[in-house]
């Protein structure tokens, strides 16, 4: 059995960055920036007004004051004029500030008559001018890799930015296996359960930005194995669930290594997910075969699946980031697996589950938090600190 650290070492080997394509900007977030763009403007484009007011010089403003009103700036309307001695320029939020002005006295501090305003007693001091590209200068970049938030969509806009060069998205294909299982919605006979992982798998790595689509549940032969790997030659990474232990009905490993796949790695010492495998396809494809027990195969989802993803998105090879925190309560000492418990963080603790079998998942789904207990980790009080992956 090989650990955590170089199960995931050799996933990051077989896991290749995929290359980039163009998507128009309103399809972008979410995606990975895959290649650096740059400004193509100034923002704000011109000095510009943040409020509502009057463009002034700011040499003039003192209490009672009067100014000639001249004309008007509006956003999207500059004023062509120059702002002379004893003039200012009626403006509003976002407009261009008129040449010769570089102060908006906001109208609150103004009593306008006519053409002739007045400022009134205790004036707000700020200048209320926004420079000429003090948001960003046309050529600076957004770096990249980095996954697009809505935030980064504005400012792509902002910059000008219409068609995005993106990652593309990975093509996973899911596969069930087992004689027991039915789809949900299905009946199941009295010795079938639904299928369940495959589910939460795809909805984890859809949201992760994956193609992922399930392959029909592959039976305990291996004609239909061999089938159901049949339909996977376009895909990057095929992801199997179940068959994977030493039982008689455990065909995974053999099938896929009749098939060409070469064998990266068998076994990790880790629970749950002690027959976790990996490979090459001839395919060229990628392959994890998870472990099939519900918990184990979500589990391993989140520790491997999830960093070859991010890694095959191009944004970089790291495992799945860990934060600390502090028990709630004593935990007996770790066996020779790395442990991932499901765990509650709450208030700045965490709480360990006592029900740890791999098989319940009313307890992962109770779960927002996998508590990492090292190798022959010893007995922890509480208060100790531990390391945990949110989920
Ligand atoms: N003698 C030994 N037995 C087992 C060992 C071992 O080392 N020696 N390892 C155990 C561990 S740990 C695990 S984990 C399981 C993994 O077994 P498999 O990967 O071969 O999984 P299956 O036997 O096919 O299924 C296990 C369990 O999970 C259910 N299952 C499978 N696929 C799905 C699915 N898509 N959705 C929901 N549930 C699924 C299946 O019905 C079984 O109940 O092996 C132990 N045994
Ligand atoms: O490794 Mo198994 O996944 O403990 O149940």
């Amino acid at each position: 059995m090989i650990t955590v650290p170089e199960a995931l070492a050799h996933l990051f080997a077989l896991a290749k960055p995929l290359e980039a394509e163009s998507v128009p900007l309103a399809q972008a977030n979410g995606r990975v920036l895959a290649a650096p763009v740059a400004a193509r403007r100034d923002q704000p484009p011109f000095s510009s007004s943040a409020m509502d007011g009057y463009a002034v010089k700011n040499a003039e403003v003192t209490e009672g004051a009067t100014f000639q009103v001249i004309g008007e700036s509006a956003a999207g309307h500059g004023f062509e004029g120059t702002v002379e001695t004893g003039q200012a320029v009626r403006i509003f939020t976002g407009a261009p500030v008129p040449e010769g002005a570089d102060r908006i006295v906001i109208q609150e501090d103004v009593t306008p008559d006519g053409d002739v305003i007045t400022l009134g007693e205790d004036l707000d001091q700020a200048k209320y001018v926004r420079a000429k590209g003090s948001d960003f200068k046309d050529g600076q970049t957004i770096d990249a890799p980095r996954l697009l938030r809505p935030t980064d969509i504005a400012l792509m806009a902002a910059i000008n930015i219409a068609e995005v060069p993106v990652t593309r998205r990975p093509r996973v294909a899911i596969m069930s296996t087992g004689d027991e299982l039915v789809m949900p919605g299905d009946n199941p006979g009295s010795d079938q359960i639904i299928a369940s992982n495959s589910f939460g798998l795809q909805a984890m790595l859809r949201d992760m930005g994956c193609e992922a689509r399930l392959l029909p549940i592959a039976r305990d032969t291996e004609a239909s194995l061999r089938a159901a790997f049949s339909h996977c030659d376009d895909v990057d990474l095929v992801i199997t669930i179940g068959g994977a232990s030493v039982g008689d009905h455990d065909l995974v490993g053999k099938v896929a290594g009749d098939l060409g796949m070469e064998r990266s790695f068998y076994k990790i010492a880790m629970r749950p997910g002690k027959p976790l495998m990996a490979g090459r396809l001839a395919s060229g494809a990628m392959m994890i075969g998870l472990p099939g027990n519900p918990v184990s195969a979500m589990v391993c989802g989140t520790v491997f699946a999830a960093p070859v993803i991010r890694a095959m998105l191009g944004l970089g090879a790291a495992a799945q980031p860990a934060l600390t925190a502090p028990l709630a309560h004593d935990i007996a000492a770790n066996g020779i697996r790395e442990h991932y418990m499901r765990a509650r963080i709450e208030n700045g603790e965490l709480t360990v589950f006592d029900r740890q079998d791999s098989a319940l998942l009313t307890v992962l789904s109770d779960a927002n938090a996998l508590a990492i207990r090292p190798v022959k980790d010893p007995a922890r009080k509480a208060g100790d600190i531990l390391h945990y992956i949110p989920i």
